[in-house]
C-alpha cells in the first residue's frame, strides 16, 4: 500500500519532507545536523531512529477517518485516529510537508508549522503532505478537555534531519512548549481508536474568529500561517 486510506485522490502523498524553492544551504545544513545522543539538555530535540514506526509511510499509528458526528466542530472534514495503543510521551508520527521561508508562507494555510521559526524555517501540508496534516484540535469535541498530543521537533534517521512530530502527551519526558509542568509520569497516552487532538493555540483560532476563545493553551506559536 503507497498510500493511507482516505488520502485525498488529488493532493501529493509524501514519503519525505520536500524542500521548497527557498531552502537554502544554510536551512539544510540546520535541518540536517543531528543532535548530540548524550546530551539531556531540556531543549534537546529527540533523535528517532529509522527503524521508528513513526516515520513509516503511510504511518502504521494512525489512520485518517471522515467526521461523520454532526456534534463534532470538523464534521464533513476528516481526522487522526490512533490504530493501535500509544504510550504517553510517544512520538506518533513526523508532520511531513513542503518546508519553506517567511518569504513564501501561504498566508491562507490552515497547515502551516513553525519548524524553527529563528532559522526561518517552516513545513506547509496544505498542497501536499503525509497524515499528520488531518490532526485536528480539542476544542469544541465533546468529552475533550484537552490535547492527548503536542507538536515538538525530532530528529529522523529515516531522512537523516529535523522534522516536525506529533507527540503524545505525558510520559514526563517532554516539556510540554514549555508552558505547563507535566502532571503524573503514568498520565496520557492514547487508545486504539481515539481521535489524535493537539492544542492549535489560542492565536489559530483568534486568527479566525476574532472574538477570544479564552481557553487556549501553547502551540499557537507553531502556526506560520495568518502572521503569527
Ligand atoms: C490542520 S487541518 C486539520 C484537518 C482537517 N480537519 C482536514 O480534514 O483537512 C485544520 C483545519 O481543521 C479544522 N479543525 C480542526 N480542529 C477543529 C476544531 N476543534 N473545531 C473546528 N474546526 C477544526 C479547521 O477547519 C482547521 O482550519
Amino acid at each position: 500500500m503507497s498510500k493511507p486510506k482516505n488520502w485525498p485522490a488529488t493532493l501529493p502523498y509524501l514519503k519525505a519532507p520536500l524542500y521548497g524553492k527557498d531552502i537554502s544551504p544554510s536551512h539544510i545544513q540546520f535541518l540536517r545536523t543531528k543532535p548530540p545522543n548524550e546530551s539531556s539538555a531540556i531543549d534537546q530535540v529527540p533523535i528517532a531512529p529509522a527503524s521508528s514506526p513513526a516515520t513509516e509511510t503511510p504511518c502504521p499509528r494512525v489512520k485518517i477517518q471522515a467526521i461523520t458526528d454532526r456534534n463534532h466542530p470538523a464534521y464533513g472534514q476528516f481526522g487522526l485516529f490512533a490504530a493501535q495503543n500509544i504510550a504517553p510521551g510517544e512520538l506518533i508520527l513526523a508532520y511531513l510537508g513542503r518546508l519553506h521561508g517567511r518569504a513564501t508562507t501561504s498566508e491562507e494555510s490552515d497547515y502551516d508549522l513553525w519548524l524553527d521559526r529563528e532559522m526561518d524555517v517552516a513545513v506547509d501540508a496544505a498542497g501536499e503532505g503525509n497524515e499528520g496534516r488531518f490532526v485536528n484540535d480539542y476544542r469544541g469535541i465533546e468529552g475533550k478537555e484537552r490535547a492527548n498530543a503536542r507538536f515538538g521537533n525530532v530528529f529522523c534517521e529515516r531522512w537523516g534531519e529535523v522534522c516536525v512530530g506529533v507527540w503524545a502527551v505525558g510520559g514526563g519526558k517532554a516539556k510540554d512548549d514549555g508552558k505547563k509542568k507535566m502532571k503524573k509520569k503514568s498520565e496520557g497516552g492514547i487508545k486504539k481508536g481515539e481521535e489524535i487532538l493537539v492544542s492549535y493555540g489560542k492565536g489559530f483560532w483568534e486568527e479566525r474568529r476574532k472574538d477570544g476563545d479564552g481557553d487556549g493553551d501553547g502551540g499557537g506559536e507553531k502556526w506560520a500561517s495568518r502572521g503569527y
